[in-house]
């Protein structure tokens, strides 16, 4: 069920450049269940800025009653998110949208994700590993002072870091780890810029993907329309990300 929650600030913390990793808690958590499932915030207590801004769930604690985001500040939005601190409360909306299906793994499953693309990828690996999935952890970031939770994410299996600057890692994209591994996995999950999802979509054709599409977002519950995508189905139908999504089979959604 979707809650809204004025939930307590329980961490805030930089953990790479100008990356936030910010924990709450409340009873809306014990909503929480999928994988690539986001919230919807509001980054401060005046009207402006009126927009809530989406942000993935990292890592869901139900015992602790508490979760974890990580944001990029950038806009004017999360950089007012990233001066809040363990005083402060954050209206928070969620869960919200459809996350990854993990029951379609199979034995062993890809994750691939680009920058803050990764952070759902997090609470992913942790569900499918919990389900005995080996997974492997394909992840793409501008810089080595851009990168975070390589150590987390080399806890639950093999992990391989690409910087476009090559100043760590593989030099280059995503794609460039990928065209070096075998192709013996059963399903892929992917999240991160739409020319990535595309790339990663292209380059497994036979294989059963999910991936997760950002688009600018408006209510985030399904009711403005202003995340509206076409789709493959046909010139008439069409998909909002916010709801029907943001995870959908890989050749579905047309970016
Ligand atoms: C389903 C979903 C999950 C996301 N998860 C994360 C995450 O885990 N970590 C993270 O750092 N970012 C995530 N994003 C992107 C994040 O929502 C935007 O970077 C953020 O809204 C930008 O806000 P701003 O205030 O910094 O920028 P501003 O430029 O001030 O934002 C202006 C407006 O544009 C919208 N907007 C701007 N960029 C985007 C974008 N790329 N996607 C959607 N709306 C945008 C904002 O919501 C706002 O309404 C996610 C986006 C979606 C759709
Ligand atoms: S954001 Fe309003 S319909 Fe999707």
């Amino acid at each position: 069920m979707i809650k809204q929650e004025k939930m307590a600030i329980v961490s805030q913390i930089e953990i790479a450049k100008n990356i936030f990793e910010l924990t709450v808690a409340g009873s809306l958590v014990q909503e929480m269940n999928e994988p690539g499932q986001f919230v919807h915030v509001r980054v401060a207590d005046s009207f402006e800025p009126l927009l809530r801004r989406p942000i993935s769930v990292a890592k869901i604690d139900k015992e602790a009653s508490s979760f974890t985001m990580i944001y990029r500040s950038e806009g004017r939005g999360t950089s007012l998110l990233s001066q809040k601190t363990e005083r402060d409360t954050l209206d928070v909306l969620g869960p919200l949208g459809n996350g990854f299906p993990i029951e379609e793994a199979g034995k062993k499953a890809y994750l691939i994700g680009g920058g803050i693309g990764v952070p759902p990828l997090y609470e992913l690996a942790l569900q499918l590993n919990a389900r005995g999935v080996e997974t492997v952890h394909i992840l793409g970031f501008e810089s080595s002072e851009a990168v975070f939770y390589e150590e987390k994410f080399r806890m639950l299996g093999d992990t391989h870091i690409a910087t476009v600057d090559g100043s760590h890692g593989t030099e280059g994209f995503v794609t460039h780890i990928l065209n070096g591994l075998p192709n013996d996995f059963d399903a892929y999950y992917s999240c991160g810029p739409t020319p990535m999802l595309e790339a990663v979509q292209w380059a497994y054709p036979e294989k059963k993907g999910f991936l997760s599409y950002e688009q600018r977002m408006g209510c985030g519950i399904g009711a403005c329309f202003a995340c509206v995508c076409r789709t493959t189905r046909s010139e008439t139908d069409y998909i909002k990300v916010c709801s029907d999504g943001p995870v959908f089979p890989a050749g579905v959604v047309i970016s």
